[in-house]
């Protein structure tokens, strides 16, 4: 366990550099003011969670933080360094590893290949690739960790077709960390899925603290923000309304309002 985990409900440790720091940054478009100075530390070891209504400027900020979407103002540092003009292959190589809204694995590759592609692109490890995969040769260490990491065992010969829209997911988190990230973003990574096929993501999400990953999870599903994160940031109209721990920001009297509704009003 990393030497910064906190329990989740914890805060945000003191004494400890942010993997990734948003100052205070802006993506306008037009007259649309799709992110408008957001700030926010992501520390190693850590899930951070972001909610928001739809439009509240979650996927532009992530975007932004990606270099995926040009910033109007602010700054980016990742371990410190500024990178806002940076461009995407940049962050990258920084370790910046990334799942989307949608499954995006490739249909016509198992899923020990699918998740070869992401240990393809790292730097450190030239031990194999989807070719060598392909003509019967070796399998790198990495696939193999990430195999393990995510409960895939006996699944590795499977085309995506074959598996579970929760397997499904929990290749394409596979397939991430096999890129060896420092950050994980992860958007909506529980979408459609089932009660059980949620926890099994929680619990898989909350065992990858380790070795000082830092997650950030942009999620609808406010039950799995609480069992899941560490410390949430709450976005409405591009602007953060809130940021603590889960506990905090249900209860907090803007996020009910943009948000929540009654139901969350008394949470413990
Ligand atoms: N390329 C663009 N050009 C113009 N407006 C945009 C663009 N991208 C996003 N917006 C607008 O910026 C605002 C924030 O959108 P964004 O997709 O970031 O919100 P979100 O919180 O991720 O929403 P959802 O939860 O529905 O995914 C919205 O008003 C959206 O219409």
């Amino acid at each position: 366990m990393s030497a910064t985990h906190t329990e989740p409900g914890g805060s945000l440790p003191t004494g400890v550099d942010p993997v990734l720091e948003v100052d205070d940054v802006k993506v306008h478009f037009g007259g649309v003011k799709a992110v408008d100075g957001i700030s926010m530390k992501l520390m190693p070891g850590m899930i951070h969670g972001i909610i928001g209504p739809n439009g509240s400027g979650k996927s532009t900020l992530i975007g932004a933080m990606t270099r995926l979407t040009r910033l109007t103002s602010g700054r980016l540092l990742f371990d410190g360094e500024e990178y806002q003009n940076a461009s995407a292959a940049v962050v990258a190589r920084k370790r910046v590893a990334r799942t989307f809204q949608t499954v995006r694995l490739l249909p016509d590759l198992t899923v020990l290949e699918n998740i070869q592609l992401g240990a393809d692109a790292r730097a450190d490890d030239k031990s194999g690739n989807v070719l060598t995969r392909l003509l019967g040769k070796q399998i790198s260490p990495a696939v193999r960790d990430a195999v393990s990491r995510t409960n895939l065992e006996g699944f590795e010969d499977f085309y995506p077709s074959e598996l579970s829209y929760g397997t499904q997911r929990r290749v394409e988190i596979a397939r991430a960390i096999a890129t060896g990230p420092r950050l994980l973003l992860l958007d909506e990574p529980t979408a459609g899925m089932n009660q059980k096929e949620r926890a099994e993501i929680s619990a898989l999400l909350q065992s990858l603290r380790t070795d000082g990953l830092c997650q950030l999870l942009v999620e609808h599903d406010v039950q799995m923000m609480i069992d899941t994160c560490d410390h949430v940031y709450a976005m409405n109209f591009g602007r953060l309304i809130a940021e603590g721990t889960p506990t905090d920001v249900v209860r907090s009297p803007q996020v009910q309002e943009a948000y929540l509704g009654r139901k969350w009003r008394d949470h413990a």
